[in-house]
C-alpha cells in the first residue's frame, strides 16, 4: 500500500483580547474530542488567507479580517496514518460582537472563547506542543 501523502491544513488563531476561539473536535480523522483551533484543509488554488476565511465561515459563521501568517508546523499522526503541514494564521473578527455558531455539529461540539493563560484540556496535541514551547499568537501589545 502506498503511503498517504502529506496534506496542508490552515489553522486560525482568532484573537479577542487575550482569548482565542477553540472547539472540541468530533473528528473521524485526527484530534477526536480534543480542544482545537478552527481551520481545515487547503483546497486547490486557495491562498492561505482565502482558506482561513472560508474554513472559519464554514465552521463558525464568523467573518474575519487582518489575516496574517504566524508559523508552520509539521505534524505526523502515526496512529491515524496521517501527516499534516499546518499553516497557522492570526485573524480578528470583522465585527467584534459577532457570535460564533456551531455550523458543523458532527465535527465540533461547539465554539467558545478561552483565555490563553487558562486553556481547556485536553488540547489537540499540535496546539499543546506550541503552548508548551511558549508560542505567543497575540500581536505585540
Ligand atoms: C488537522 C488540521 C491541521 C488540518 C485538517 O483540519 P480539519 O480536520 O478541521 O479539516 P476540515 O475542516 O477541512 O474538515
Ligand atoms: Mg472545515
Ligand atoms: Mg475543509
Ligand atoms: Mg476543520
Amino acid at each position: 500500500m502506498e503511503a498517504p501523502v502529506p496534506r496542508v491544513g490552515v489553522v486560525v488563531f482568532i484573537v479577542k483580547g487575550k482569548m482565542v476561539l477553540l472547539g472540541r473536535r468530533r473528528s473521524t480523522g485526527v484530534g477526536d474530542s480534543k480542544f482545537a483551533l478552527p481551520g481545515g484543509h487547503l483546497e486547490f488554488g486557495e491562498s492561505f488567507e482565502e482558506c482561513a476565511a472560508r474554513e472559519i465561515k464554514e465552521e463558525t459563521g464568523l467573518d474575519i479580517d487582518k489575516i496574517e501568517f504566524l508559523t508552520v508546523t509539521n505534524n505526523l499522526f502515526l496512529e491515524e496514518t496521517k501527516h499534516y503541514v499546518a499553516i497557522y494564521v492570526r485573524a480578528f473578527l470583522r465585527d467584534p460582537h459577532q457570535l460564533p455558531q456551531n455550523l458543523e455539529p458532527t465535527k465540533c461540539e461547539g465554539w467558545d472563547w478561552y483565555d490563553w493563560d487558562n486553556l481547556p484540556k485536553p488540547l489537540f496535541w499540535p496546539l499543546e506542543k506550541m503552548v508548551l514551547e511558549g508560542f505567543n499568537p497575540f500581536p505585540n501589545a
